[in-house]
């Protein structure tokens, strides 16, 4: 192709741009940036000197040189003929210098001589075989102003003699020099792209300014502006954190049969006989239908335990018949046998209400045998929960005589976790006990144990996940079965305690009882402390970014006030105010473990985001973290 066609294209101004200057202060490297838009790290410069002359004729074998090598500056078309010549001062540089229209005379930073060579030897040089074309003075190298030379030197080791810090020259001996000499003066680094286009845009401003003065009617150079001010070069920034990312932590669905074991925050007690078993309404409510009706039973009419019933009037219980009833023995081996503590009971005492007319307490409860052969009766009791022997109100089902502690347990189970363990020995019991309480996927799951298909239990778990999830989601909307408040200076939310104790530690300190919070039912927190707690929450489940700096620097201070009185705390709130000092938009580092990404631009306020955290460790417990960890790789640097 026709390498030359500028010249011919009207209104295109080639510019001959001849680059000098001491050998090894970066000239070729500085063409090739701006030719070739090569980039190099730090270290590939260091390591490779050869002293070189990038070829002219690159403009007409490279089609991307010659394309770069067109530009607008000041809305005139130019070509910019680059020159490379040799540094060597005995070498003959005529040849370069002919019909040259700006000369950019080089130095390094770094080389104090280089400086002094553009006085006693470039300027004259120039003067001589060229005496009006315009000069830019380029000091080259600046990186190494703010370079570690210790590791600089190491890795310049082969060639040259190390550098000293007396040897980086300050800006202002590069600005006297051109000052000195009339002309304008920039500094460029290779390794980090500053200056580059500094360098070129303003030497083509030199030439076209010249040549404005000898072709004054070519009209459209009439805007070009003399060589301006380069900006200053802001110091790197320190490196950005390392950002590792925590493995999510897998809460397996087994783990919410832990919290059964455990029972913390327990608020439903059953009583078989004389076993109590621990539970939480939520965890049951949100998986059978029969559950969620039982625990939204209005208790407040008239009630009489039956049992005192039946003491008062000296009569035995009568002796219910249904088909779980097969055998009269309760089952004492199983429940011992079981990880579960069956506890004995021992009435702590109703929550009597006084009818001041009749002065006879009324106890809150309801017959139930009626309703589900399964139940006695439900009310409400002060009972002590057996993990924390804190008391408190909760409601009490007396199961049926006939029911075994083994299966109800591995009903509850199910409940609790959507499984159901193969080597259960009373297979027809649970069977029996799910079909009343209606939860016919647990039916359906022994069916298919009893078919030899249990791997087709799989999928049953995966949907009742998914149905759970969504009566979570349900619950929180309507704070339905709600045992906590979080109250906040703009609003509050109503919530469960079971699941934040399932799905964060941190909630899981909170509640199990060292702290005051454990036992109360509205937490008050105040608008940033909220943004902490979600911290906290984002450090283990969820990763969010952040832009708004101002509220996460409040919620870094409140953060540490939080985390030190939490036992999966990994802050010292030294070491949080270290950490504010560092803050940058990307983010924080914590015990080189863990960064936060905050985005609260997407929230009006603190009630919505907490609202937000809240929704996600209640509901989407794994769901989310596979979700947030993609948009984290998006967003890291
Ligand atoms: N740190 C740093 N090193 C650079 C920079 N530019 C060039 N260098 C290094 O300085 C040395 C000289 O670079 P060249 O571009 O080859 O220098 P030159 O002026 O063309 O040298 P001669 O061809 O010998 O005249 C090489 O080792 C480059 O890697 C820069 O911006 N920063």
């Amino acid at each position: 192709m026709d390498t030359d066609m500028d010249y011919e294209r009207p209104n295109v101004e080639t510019i001959k741009c001849v680059v000098v200057g001491d050998n090894a202060v970066g000239k070729t490297r500085l063409i090739c940036s701006r030719a070739c838009n090569s980039t190099f790290t730090q270290y590939q410069l260091l390591s490779t000197h050869v002293p070189t002359v990038w070829a002219i004729d690159q403009y007409r074998v490279c089609q991307e040189v010659l394309e770069r090598s067109r530009d607008v500056v000041d809305e005139v078309s130019v070509s910019l003929r680059l020159w490379d010549t040799f540094g060597d001062h005995h070498k003959d540089r005529r040849f370069a210098y002919g019909r040259s229209d700006v000369v950019v005379l080089c130095f390094s930073i770094a080389n104090p001589n280089s400086l002094n060579h553009v006085k006693t030897m470039w300027y004259q040089e120039i003067k001589h075989f060229c005496p009006r074309t315009p000069v830019i003075l380029v000091g080259c190298q600046l990186d190494l102003r703010y370079a570690d030379l210790e590791t600089v030197n190491r890795a310049r080791r082969p060639l040259g003699r190390p550098l000293k810090p007396s040897d980086i020259l300050p800006p202002e001996r590069g600005r006297e020099v051109a000052k000195e000499l009339g002309i304008p003066y920039y500094e460029s680094s290779v390794c980090d792209q500053f200056g580059i286009k500094d360098v070129f845009d303003n030497a083509i401003r030199a030439a076209l300014i010249s040549r404005r003065h000898l072709q004054f009617w070519k009209s459209h150079l009439k805007k070009v502006q003399k060589p301006l001010l380069q900006a200053p070069f802001l110091p790197p920034k320190s490196p950005p954190p390392i950002i590792k990312i925590p493995n999510i932590p897998c809460i397996s669905e087994s783990a919410s049969v832990q919290l059964l074991e455990k029972p913390l925050c327990a608020d439903v007690m059953f009583l078989l006989k004389d076993i109590q078993i621990f539970a939480h309404i939520i965890y049951l409510a949100t998986s059978s239908s029969k559950f969620y009706d039982l625990f939204l039973m209005d208790l407040s009419e008239e009630f009489q335990d039956t049992d005192e019933k039946m003491k008062k009037s000296g009569k035995d219980l009568p002796v219910r018949t249904f088909s779980l009833d097969t055998d009269e023995d309760i089952g004492e081996g199983t429940a011992r046998n079981s990880h579960f503590s069956l506890r004995t009971y021992k009435s702590v005492g109703f929550l009597k209400m006084i009818d001041h007319e009749n002065e006879e307490p009324v106890v809150q409860g309801k017959e139930l045998s009626l309703w589900c052969k399964l139940f006695g009766s439900i009310h409400k009791e002060i009972v002590a929960n057996p993990v924390m022997q804190r008391k408190r109100p909760m409601s009490v089902v007396k199961v049926d005589h006939s029911v075994q502690p083994g299966p109800f347990l591995a009903v509850l189970k199910f409940l609790y976790s959507g499984q159901l363990d193969e080597s259960e020995k009373d297979l027809m019991r649970v069977a029996q006990i799910a079909e009343i309480l209606e939860v016919f996927d647990l039916r359906m799951m022994v069916e298919n144990i009893m078919n030899k298909e249990a791997f087709m239990n799989k999928e049953i778990t995966k949907a009742f996940h998914v149905r759970k999830t969504n009566r979570m989601k349900e619950c929180l909307y309507k704070g339905t079965f709600s045992d906590v408040t979080f109250k906040f200076d703009d609003g509050a939310i109503n919530t469960h305690k079971p699941f934040l104790i399932f799905s964060c530690e941190w909630m899981a300190a909170m509640f199990g009882g060292s702290f005051m919070e454990s036992s109360n039912d509205e937490i008050f927190v105040v608008i940033y402390s909220c943004f902490a707690f979600c911290l906290v929450f984002s450090y283990k489940y969820s990763y969010v970014s952040i832009s708004h700096l101002h509220v996460y620097r409040m919620a870094l201070l409140c953060y540490t006030k939080i985390v030190t009185i939490s036992k999966s705390v990994i802050l010292t709130e030294q070491h949080a105010v270290q950490e504010m000092s560092k803050i940058s938009v990307s983010g924080v580092d914590i015990d080189g473990e863990v960064i936060m990404y905050l985005e609260l631009a997407q929230f009006h306020n603190a009630h919505q985001l907490a609202a937000w955290c809240l929704h996600h460790i209640c509901t989407n417990y794994n769901i989310i973290c596979s979700k947030f960890r993609k948009e984290i790789k998006a967003t890291s640097p």
